[in-house]
């Protein structure tokens, strides 16, 4: 198990991270020397209109890609130092994802899949943190129950217990709330925020919704691979304004309505 955490305060350092797509005339520089960090214990929105490079910049941090240049540091670890092996024990041990699609196992109970990133590296959870995990998550009653028999809402609460059930450096989330109707994503955006608060939980968040952003303490803008901008303290107004200076708004995403943003959180 990696426990030297060093004593820097960031979880995750990227610098100049550059990421290009295919081979001689025909590439795509999808990351043009983002430079950033994620202190530990906050809880970061990403940015920015489609294939700006936000789930680019996610996966190098993550170690699920590799950057063409730059360095990624996560806590004491530079991943581009790593082999593949070295990468995926780190990514076991101190990183948690949460996605879009809940990708939890069928045939395992609540308990089960919440458990199972332990038991593929090979380790116990400690006495009572799982259920204090399925407590903070508001699913002790359902320890037993498959994945069919909850709601969608109650399966990504199971999908946030099985990556906080490591207590990561870090937890990448990549649209989250996207498959989840406004209420439920409204009562998952706040678990998330309330891990940052209580438990210091560190998060980074892809996300197209200014209210799902709106939950985080900084909301970092990308434009063709590039950081375009922050905010801290953010209102989902405030954010929306900033993604329609950037020319966010694809075809696929309208922005919401002013007058409804507020009213969502
Ligand atoms: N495997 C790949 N091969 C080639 N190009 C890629 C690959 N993955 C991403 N790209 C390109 O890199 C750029 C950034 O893509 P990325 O998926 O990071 O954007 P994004 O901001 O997450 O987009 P979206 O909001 O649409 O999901 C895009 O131009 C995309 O087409």
């Amino acid at each position: 198990m990696y426990t030297d955490r060093g004593n820097t305060t960031d979880a995750v350092r990227l610098t100049a991270v550059r990421k290009v797509y295919g081979k001689r005339d025909n590439t795509v520089v999808a990351l043009d020397g983002v430079s950033t960090r994620f202190g530990r214990g906050t809880f970061t929105a990403i940015m920015g209109p489609s294939g700006s490079g936000k789930s680019t910049l996610l996966q190098c941090a993550a170690g699920l890609d590799h950057p063409t240049s730059g360095s990624v540091l996560l806590e004491d670890h530079e991943l581009s130092d790593m082999n593949e092996t070295q990468l995926t024990k780190l990514r076991r041990e101190r990183i948690g994802f949460v996605f879009q699609a809940f990708n939890l196992l069928p045939v395992l109970t609540v308990r089960q899949n919440v458990t199972l990133p332990l038991r593929l590296a090979g380790r116990k959870p400690a006495k009572g943190r799982v259920t204090d995990v399925l407590e903070q998550v508001g699913l002790s009653e359902r320890s037993k129950h498959r994945p069919a028999e909850l709601s969608g809402g109650q399966q990504q609460r199971v999908a946030i217990a099985r990556a906080l059930i490591c207590e990561p450096a870090v937890i990448f989330a990549d649209e989250p709330t996207g498959a989840l109707d406004t209420r439920t994503a409204r009562d998952v955006l706040g678990l998330l925020r309330q891990s940052v608060q209580t438990t210091g939980q560190t998060i980074v968040m892809v996300t197209h919704d200014p209210v799902a952003a709106s939950y985080a303490d900084r909301v970092l803008f990308l434009a063709d691979g590039r950081l375009a901008g922050e905010l801290f303290s953010p209102t989902a107004d405030s954010i929306a304004e900033r993604m329609t200076h950037l020319g966010a708004w694809a075809d696929d995403v309208s922005p919401p309505p002013a007058a409804t943003v507020g009213e969502l959180r």
